[in-house]
């Protein structure tokens, strides 16, 4: 961490910026722009460099940051030390950040920018932080007033009056009591099961999620493992990581996706260009048409922690687009001796052509929050069209309706492990449209579990054809809920 700071405060002395800073600013233009120029001009040259060099442009971007910060007497980013109980607010954070909060003292986040998809929010629900995104004005609050932020329903409230405080302490103790009232496999009221999993990231929700009940993994986010590193993970680091994750597990079954980098979830050590629309470029299992080594050493990896721990290892891919890549990526995976490989349905082509792409894997898991940007056109962050981006826009309950066909058809198991998952209502619409499984940060797990239990196989594809028969997303949520045993909305 030291050497690692030490050179970007190198960075930030470098004679060359200084001298390249100072030129534009004798012609008029003011320190912040010409700073913001000067690094600009730099990260062009590294990264034509590529390799090592292209990987320094998040850093010098970050110092970028922190001297216009200063130069405009803004506070620097990041996020500042903590020693109360707090909510954090900020604009918005970065995955890493995020990623590293510390929980001894964050007690949930505020963000005015974002949306429910984007990281910030996937990775507090990881961490079972409540997490508000997208609320105006969050910006204008300032250290040391009071908020009670209310995740279920999105809201933020500046100095909550009595009754307030007293509805949400009440509402907790009610989820908690729902909490301990069920357990066991996911199942509907008619006994048809249905997989209740885990998606977890780092080491540390994984040893915390599998003290849940819950039973197994349904999407093992490897990336998040790398957010940090400068440069590509050993094979040897990443069996240690791998091992202790399906040690944590033991016999329950553990679904790992391989590398998902680029657009919203850039790593360093596979950087993409410049793209004008990361979210279309070289992401996820594109990347291995650049860098094939990267999925050679972690499938290794993945197959030698499976071999020590002897744990049932699934192994999916991020944004498959065709039935070559499909097949290509199998191929990869039987390779390296593992039994089980499948592919994530985030892009709508792959739902399309389910049919064919399901003759080449052994299973699918629909990653709705990548499938709903697709299909809606709707940046997954873009927190302002957040109507266009709801799982329940019955274009893309048509969609998963073709996967979910395709894999019964097949009789292969079709998962969601998108946030979609995590919604009791949603949750049955997808099992009445054929899903197997459902997969979530696992404190979602209680109440789809409930859900399930007092709904059968049959009215799960009531609700489902209620849901798709809809003009709209507000409209299927509607008729879902006119619908359901009242007993699950009062849990909700
Ligand atoms: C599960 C998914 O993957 P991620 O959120 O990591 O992109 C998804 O896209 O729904
Ligand atoms: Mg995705």
């Amino acid at each position: 961490m030291a050497a690692v700071l030490e050179a970007t405060s190198l960075m930030a002395q470098d004679p060359g910026l200084l001298a390249d800073v100072l030129r534009r600013m004798a012609t008029g233009v003011g320190p912040a722009t010409a700073v913001d120029q000067a690094v600009e001009g730099f990260c062009s040259i590294l990264e034509m460099s590529g390799g090592y060099m292209a990987e320094r442009v998040t850093d010098l971007r970050d110092v970028r940051d922190r001297i216009v910060a200063q130069v405009l007497g803004q506070k620097p980013p990041g996020l500042p030390q903590m020693t109360e109980p707090s909510v954090v607010v900020a604009a918005d954070l970065a995955p890493a950040d995020t990623a590293t909060l510390d929980l001894d003292h964050v007690v949930a986040i505020v963000t005015e920018l974002g949306g429910p998809t984007s990281h910030t929010a996937i990775i507090a629900a990881q961490l079972d932080l409540p997490c508000v995104v997208r609320t105006a004005g969050a910006l204008e609050l300032v250290d040391g007033d009071i908020i009670a932020v209310d995740a279920a329903h999105g809201t933020v409230v500046k100095d909550p009056d009595d009754s307030l405080r007293e509805a949400i302490l009440a509402r907790a103790s009610a989820r908690a009591a729902l909490k301990e009232s069920s357990g066991g496999p996911g199942k509907t009221k008619d006994g048809q099961a249905v997989q209740l999993l885990a998606n977890i990231g780092k080491v540390e929700d994984a040893e915390k999620a599998a003290k849940q009940d819950l039973e197994g993994v349904g999407l093992f986010r490897t990336e998040v493992l790398f957010l940090d590193s400068k440069t590509a993970p050993s094979v040897e680091t990443q069996v240690k990581a791998y091992t202790k994750v399906f040690q944590a597990f033991g016999d329950r079954k553990v679904v790992v996706r391989t590398l998902d980098a680029g657009a919203d979830k850039p790593l360093a050590f596979a950087p993409s260009d410049e793209e004008e629309n990361p979210a279309l470029g070289v992401r996820g299992l594109r990347m291995d048409r650049r860098y094939p080594q990267l999925l050679d050493d972690q499938l290794t990896a993945i197959a030698q922690a499976a071999k020590a721990t002897g744990a049932k290892v699934w192994v999916m891919a991020p944004m498959v687009a065709t039935v070559h890549e499909a097949q290509a990526f199998e191929q990869r995976v039987k390779s390296h001796d593992l039994p089980v490989g499948g592919i994530m349905i985030e892009v709508p082509a792959a739902a399309l052509r389910a049919p064919h792409l399901i003759e080449k894997v052994d299973f699918f898991s629909i990653g709705t929050n990548d499938l709903t940007q697709y299909a809606m056109a709707t940046d997954r962050m873009a927190g302002e069209l957040a109507e266009l981006l709801d799982p329940w826009q019955p274009a893309v309950l048509d969609l998963i309706a073709m996967a979910g066909a395709a894999g019964k058809a097949a009789d292969k198991p079709v998962g969601v492990c998108g946030e979609a998952a995590r919604d009791p209502l949603l949750a049955l619409v997808l099992v009445g449209l054929g899903i197997t499984s459902l997969s979530m940060a696992p404190n979602g797990v209680p109440a789809v579990r409930y859900a399930l239990a007092r709904t059968t196989t049959a009215q799960c594809e009531e609700l489902a054809a209620a849901a798709r028969g809809a003009i709209d997303a507000a409209a299927a949520r509607s008729a879902v809920e006119a619908l359901v045993d009242p007993e699950i909305l009062l849990a909700l």
